[in-house]
């Protein structure tokens, strides 16, 4: 299973997540308490080491600034939340870095990854990096198809019940590795990729 682990801000969240065996960590490049400026995440990427994936978060922001953000940072991928048309992917596929959807649950019925040209679709809760969660069973009789991902309140305690109810192509947290508000904490990190890990064996 792909793990991202996301909204982190310091080389020392980096190294953690990195350590533990995620797939993929994320730069937060749009409004919230875990931000980092492009020139900040440029610093946090050259910390990932190749094979595993860097992310930048953006929300509703226009995409000359997408681009401009993502290129300063030097990222792998672009995760676009917020009201993006098919074109808007069309229009940044030239980066040619790894393009994520991320859409409400809400919207998920039928859904399947490419419908917008992405790369990697997610899942979220309505609002975005707020720990909030929500019924991932509901997507047990008709999954998303492809490469998905599950985000939403998802933390060491409830992933394996999650991951066991939606059935996704990998996992991405917040929140739920965080000792408060933009704050990760190396333990919790170690602990969610434990669970994983386990829940795949199980
Ligand atoms: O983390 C944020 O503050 C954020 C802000 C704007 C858009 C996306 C954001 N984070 C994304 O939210 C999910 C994880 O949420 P949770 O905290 O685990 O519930 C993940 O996709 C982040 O990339």
């Amino acid at each position: 299973m792909f793990v991202k682990i996301c909204g982190l801000s310091t080389t020392q969240d980096v190294e953690a997540a990195v350590r533990a065996g995620a797939d993929a960590v994320g730069f937060v490049l749009t409004g919230s308490p875990r931000r980092v400026s492009p020139e900040q995440a440029r610093r946090l990427v050259a910390a990932v080491p190749e094979g595993v994936l860097s992310v930048a978060v953006f929300r509703d922001e226009p995409l000359d600034q997408v681009r401009r953000d993502a290129r300063a940072a030097g990222v792998g991928a672009v995760q676009l939340h917020g009201e993006h048309p098919a074109s808007a992917f069309a229009e940044l596929r030239d980066l040619g870095l790894t393009l994520v959807r991320a859409t409400s649950a809400a919207f998920a019925a039928g859904a399947s990854c490419g419908d917008f040209g992405e790369d990697l679709l997610l899942l979220d809760s309505p609002v975005p990096g707020s720990g909030e969660s929500w019924d991932w069973s509901a997507l047990g009789e008709a999954p998303p198809s492809g490469r998905w991902m599950l985000a939403g309140g998802l933390a060491p305690a409830n992933v394996a019940e999650a991951v066991a109810l939606a059935r996704p192509w990998g996992v991405d947290v917040s929140s739920g590795v965080e000792v408060r508000r933009g704050v990760k904490s190396p333990e919790l990190i170690e602990e969610f990729l434990r669970r994983v890990r386990a829940a795949e064996q199980g």
